[in-house]
């Protein structure tokens, strides 16, 4: 019988960015948060591994050179079983957008196949599986609040008090923008530590290093990241990770609603995602 598992987009509430590593990872402070909204993955008995993909986003991904089959293979030889399952992507997030769908993607595929394949992994070894696969999909396989240190795999729980079920907005200009080059745009200056004091006035203060560079790489971010913070009722906005998403936090799901009618008449070629912080 099919199983399927969510894959919540990941948001990046603060990205500071403190220093590049001799390996050519930058050492970051993060919070990562995830909301309702994202992809799914599904499995169905198969005698090998295959994965087919569909959804508004996906156009132009591969079904061969995945981050879903890595994480499947990866589990499989940990586990020294064959990988069989036939897998569904159902891709709702733009890809190379900074919301870590390839990352959810893969650690979903890791908490399904657990499940499918009745290994009973725990989440912190399945994150510990899931470090080779990319630097966010260890905090993608906790998928709740979480502090991010190192290149985003030391990760601790977080409470932020007023965060959960908050409204939230994503809106990407609908350009692909790839995470290495944004990183070598870093202009290599440590602005300071994260304030890991667990209030919504403390992230306001906070930053995403990443988004200046991301601007002079991509422009359409600067346009976004204004018309969010005119939103009414905006509480904080920014963009996640390498972007070139960006995100606002609502004090009401009216004034939610008010800003994505608004945006969307306005600016018909951005993608919209209204949705609210998932509870952990
Ligand atoms: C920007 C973030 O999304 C914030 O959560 C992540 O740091 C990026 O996570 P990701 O997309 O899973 O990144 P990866 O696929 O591991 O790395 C892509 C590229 O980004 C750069 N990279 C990534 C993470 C990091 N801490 N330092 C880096 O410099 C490296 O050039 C790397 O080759
Ligand atoms: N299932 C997948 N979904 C999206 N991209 C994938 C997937 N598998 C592999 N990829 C590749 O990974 C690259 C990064 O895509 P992804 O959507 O994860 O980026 P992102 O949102 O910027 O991630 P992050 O926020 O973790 O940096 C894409 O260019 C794509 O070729």
């Amino acid at each position: 019988m099919r199983q399927s598992e969510a894959a919540p987009a990941k948001l990046n509430l603060a990205l500071h960015v403190r220093r590049r590593r001799p390996d050519g990872y930058h050492e970051l402070e993060t919070l990562f948060a995830f909301v309702a909204d994202g992809d799914v993955v599904a499995v169905d008995e198969g005698e090998a591994l295959s994965l087919t993909i569909e959804g508004p986003m996906a156009d132009g991904l591969s079904a061969t050179d995945n981050l879903v089959l890595s994480a499947a293979r990866r589990l499989a030889t940990s586990a020294s079983i064959a990988p069989r399952a036939r897998l569904t992507l159902t891709k709702n997030l733009p890809v190379a957008s900074g919301i870590g769908g390839g990352s959810a993607d893969a650690a979903a595929a890791l908490r399904l196949l657990n499940h499918f394949w009745g290994l009973d992994y725990s989440l912190g070894r399945l994150a510990e599986l899931a470090e080779p696969l990319g630097a966010d999909v260890p905090a993608c396989v906790y998928s709740r609040t979480m502090w991010g240190g190192g290149k985003g795999e030391t990760l601790v729980p977080a409470d932020v008090a007023g965060l959960n079920d908050m409204p939230v907005l994503l809106v990407n200009p609908m350009v692909p923008l790839a995470t290495g080059p944004v990183f070598a745009a870093w202009d290599g200056v440590d602005r300071g530590p994260l304030d890991s004091r667990p209030a919504i006035d403390d992230l306001v203060r906070a930053r995403n290093d990443l988004q200046s560079g991301a601007i002079s790489l991509c422009p359409p971010i600067a346009d976004v990241l204004t018309a969010l913070a005119a939103c009414g009722g905006a509480l904080l906005s920014r963009m996640s990770g390498s972007g070139a998403t960006c995100f606002a936090l609502f004090e009401s799901e009216a004034a939610l609603r008010l800003a994505h009618d608004d945006l969307a008449a306005r600016e018909p070629g951005w993608w919209l995602l209204p949705t609210r912080v998932k509870i952990a």
